[in-house]
């Protein structure tokens, strides 16, 4: 995601402060059992916070990334991906995403990777069924 992070600051028309929070995960996998790492540098309690992230796809790395969040008492959070899939689990926040999708297929490109591959395209491809 942090590749394309400059890109979306760069639409924003109001002041912004940044921090990282990460949990890696498998694409496919339905469930996220990774560690949190999330070092705060950017103190959250009382303030609106957007979590950002390129892909919700069984929702469960953001849901868990939004209860992790809640925990620091902020005044709102909300959540804003490139696309979200339609076999995702609710997440009970306010959610802003560009695409829809109408498959779990796997994009790639775009920042998006698959095995390590393909994450540099310079555009968003659907990985063909079966590859
Ligand atoms: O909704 P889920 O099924 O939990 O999947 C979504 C997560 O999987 C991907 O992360 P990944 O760890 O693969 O790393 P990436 O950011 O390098 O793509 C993606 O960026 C999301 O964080
Ligand atoms: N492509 C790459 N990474 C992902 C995807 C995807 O479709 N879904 C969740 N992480």
């Amino acid at each position: 995601m942090s590749e394309n992070i400059g890109e979306l600051v760069r639409q924003l028309n109001f002041d912004v402060a940044m921090d990282w929070i990460s949990c890696p995960h498998t694409p496919g996998e339905r469930t996220n059992a990774s560690p949190i790492v999330y070092y705060q540098n950017v103190p959250i309690q009382g303030r609106d916070v957007i979590v950002v992230d390129d892909a919700i796809e069984s929702g469960g790395t953001m849901k868990r990334l939004v209860e992790h969040l809640k925990e620091f008492d902020p005044a709102s959070i909300s959540v804003a991906t490139l696309f979200v899939k339609p076999g995702r689990v609710e997440i009970p926040v306010r959610q802003y995403f560009a695409h829809q999708m109408d498959s779990d297929d796997m994009l790639v490109g775009f920042g998006l990777p698959w095995q390590d591959k393909l994450r540099n395209l310079p555009y968003v491809a659907q990985l063909a069924p079966g590859a």
